[in-house]
């Protein structure tokens, strides 16, 4: 047996990361079960468990190494460069080699501060090919159509390892058909050789269970996504086994991204083989970066080390450099982005504008807080990283001595190098005001709905924005308006909402009326309007699409939902596409 202290620390790691996984695996599959019983509220702590997992399962881990190893030979690289070949051995024969080695790195940048960042110690770029991880384990189910819509679509459903009963699974196969003769294209429909084929994983989230796949037929193919959820009359009732019904057929390649989407919570689904998956999850939406798909199915971390090995090519192509986001520079953040890889970096700025009454630590809890929360397709998720390295010339100069000017003690030059101690990452997104500035009438009714549409599910979520400056919300290439400020955010419990006492007059605010006396949280929702909008004509749009906003009552009427534990619905595809009521 081989003891030496290298080969140690290689199976010490791998112990940690099986913790990890064999906990990460327990969750995940219990989901069905969450699913079945529709124990929703439990679904909500098993997320956040498993987003809180990574972090500890490396702590413990980073603790057993102390425990076991002499600083002198933890702080060794050399050590760390015999570890690295041992690990690769041992991790080679399974099936998540990547999410292992990802494991790896996160020990080692915690053991250096993030510092040596080099694939001699480390996996900055992965020990394996992709082709060497093909698993021959079957990842679908698939059937031929054989002209029969309805019976392929029951098939679909059945086979599903969903252990409720369907309602009526006649009439959701029929409403399915009939939106598939619908909307695919007619190569597909009249194919003699149509065929749906669907991953075996059944992906959980919130109350939904979603079975991915695709259709294929005359040589083309389109994604398929097909939603289940419990009917709602027997949603409450303990008794009865929950029965389902299929909630709308999805087949378009921007519905089913938004299903994926960055903005939305991560599914719980159990894979056998997680590269394969997120190949083919890939194949179904091309866009898609790598690094999202590991993050929707759970592996955020792994997702990361994706996005990096990416971006670190993107910056190497030097087609762009890093320039000043583009729209109004913010108070608390400097941001700025390099728009080739559609990335923005926000870094804490060293002193925020007067106007803002946080600190630099109450800006990292908001952004954790929203981390961990369920996002419901409207905030957009980060990723943070610790000195991060990029070569000087990478920047555009305006943008360098920007960030160098507002955050010196987070961005420093070292020789040709900019070291940037700490900063977040996200989708770039068109922020909403300058979209506004630049889109067709149509399109601005669009997003003027989707604004408010924003709000009322974060706030449906028991997330309050703090600040609705259109300044802080992007919109998506898909036309979806996400939220992205988070210096502000607070969960909406915690908000008082307030109307304005009729005899305040002008003076409520600068505390003129003695009798009206403004705390903290204390919210006037009947003020929104010139705070949203400095355009009359766009207030008076929203106002007509979303009059509810400025009720003091709306807000009330949701934080008393909240506490009551009902659990909103917020649909990830719209409410116009659901079967739901179709045939009534
Ligand atoms: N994801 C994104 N996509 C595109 N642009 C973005 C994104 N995030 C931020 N920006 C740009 O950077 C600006 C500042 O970002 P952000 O609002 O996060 O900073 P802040 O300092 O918290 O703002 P505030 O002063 O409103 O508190 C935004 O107004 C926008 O123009």
């Amino acid at each position: 047996m081989n003891t030496t202290p290298a080969y140690r620390l290689a199976a010490t790691i791998l112990h940690g990361f099986e913790a990890y996984r064999t906990r990460f695996k327990a969750i995940t599959l219990d989901a069905q079960r969450r699913f079945q019983e529709g124990a929703w509220r439990e679904s909500q702590q098993a997320s956040i468990a498993r987003i809180n997992l990574y972090q500890q399962k490396v702590d413990d881990a980073v603790e057993r190494l102390k425990r076991t190893f002499s600083n002198g030979l933890l702080a060794h690289r050399e050590v760390w460069r015999e570890a690295r070949s041992h690990y690769a051995k041992l991790i080679s024969p399974r099936l998540d080699v990547e999410l292992a080695e990802t494991f790896f790195n996160s020990l080692f940048c915690a053991i250096f501060k993030h510092r040596h960042i080099r694939n001699e110690w480390m996996f900055v770029i992965s020990s394996r090919k992709e082709a060497a991880q093909r698993s021959g384990i079957e990842l679908c189910r698939r059937r031929s159509i054989d002209g029969d819509w309805q019976a392929a679509l029951r098939w679909a459903l059945e086979g599903a390892a969903l252990h409720n009963p369907f309602a009526d699974i006649a009439r959701d196969t029929r409403l399915g058909a009939a939106l598939l003769n619908k909307m695919l294209p007619g190569t597909i429909w009249q194919a003699k050789d149509a065929a749906i084929e669907l991953l075996h994983s059944v992906f959980y989230r919130n109350k939904g269970a979603y079975l991915v796949g695709r259709i294929t037929g005359g040589g083309d193919q389109v994604p398929l996504v097909l939603p289940v959820r419990h009917q709602e009359h027997t949603e409450q009732n303990t008794e009865d086994v929950p029965q389902l019904h299929l909630d709308t057929v999805l087949i378009t390649p921007d519905d089913v991204a938004i299903i994926f989407s960055f903005s939305r919570a991560y599914f719980q689904v159990d894979v056998a083989v997680p590269n394969e998956c997120v190949s083919y999850l890939q194949r179904l939406m091309p866009h898609k970066p790598a690094g999202e798909l590991y993050a929707a199915i759970g592996f955020f971390k792994h997702g990361k080390t994706e996005f990096f090995r990416a971006l670190n090519q993107q910056v190497a192509k030097r087609e762009d450099v890093f320039i000043i986001a583009p729209g109004v520079r913010g108070m608390v953040m400097a941001v700025f982005v390099l728009p080739s890889a559609r990335t923005v970096f926000k870094i804490i700025k060293d002193e925020f504008d007067p106007a803002k009454d946080v600190t630099p630590d109450i800006v990292r809890e908001k952004y954790h807080l929203v981390k961990r929360h369920d996002r419901v397709g409207r905030m957009a998720d980060t990723q943070e990283f610790s000195n991060f390295t990029v070569h000087n010339d990478h920047f555009a100069p305006e943008c360098l001595a920007h960030l160098l000017e507002v955050a010196p003690s987070t961005v420093s030059l070292k020789g040709e190098k900019v070291v940037i101690k700490h900063c977040y990452t996200e989708r770039m997104m068109t922020p909403l005001n300058i979209y506004l500035e630049q889109c067709d009438d149509e399109a601005q009714l669009a997003v003027l709905r989707d604004y408010g549409d924003a709000i009322k599910q974060m706030a449906a979520a028991n997330i309050f924005p703090g600040d609705m400056l259109l300044k802080n919300f992007g919109v998506t290439r898909q036309g979806r308006v996400i939220f992205y400020d988070y210096d502000e955010v607070c969960y909406l419990t915690e908000c008082h909402f307030r109307a304005i006492p009729a005899s305040s007059g002008d003076d409520y605010l600068s505390g003129g009326n003695e009798s009206f006396s403004i705390g903290p949280n204390d919210i006037f929702p009947e003020e929104f309007g010139p705070f949203m909008f400095a355009n009359p004509e766009r207030l008076r749009v929203f106002k007509q699409l979303h009059p509810e906003l400025f009720e003091v009552r709306y807000w009330q009427g949701l934080q008393q939902a909240i506490v009551d534990g009902r659990i909103i619905d917020v649909y990830p595809y719209g409410n116009e596409q659901r079967f739901v009521d179709a045939e009534q």
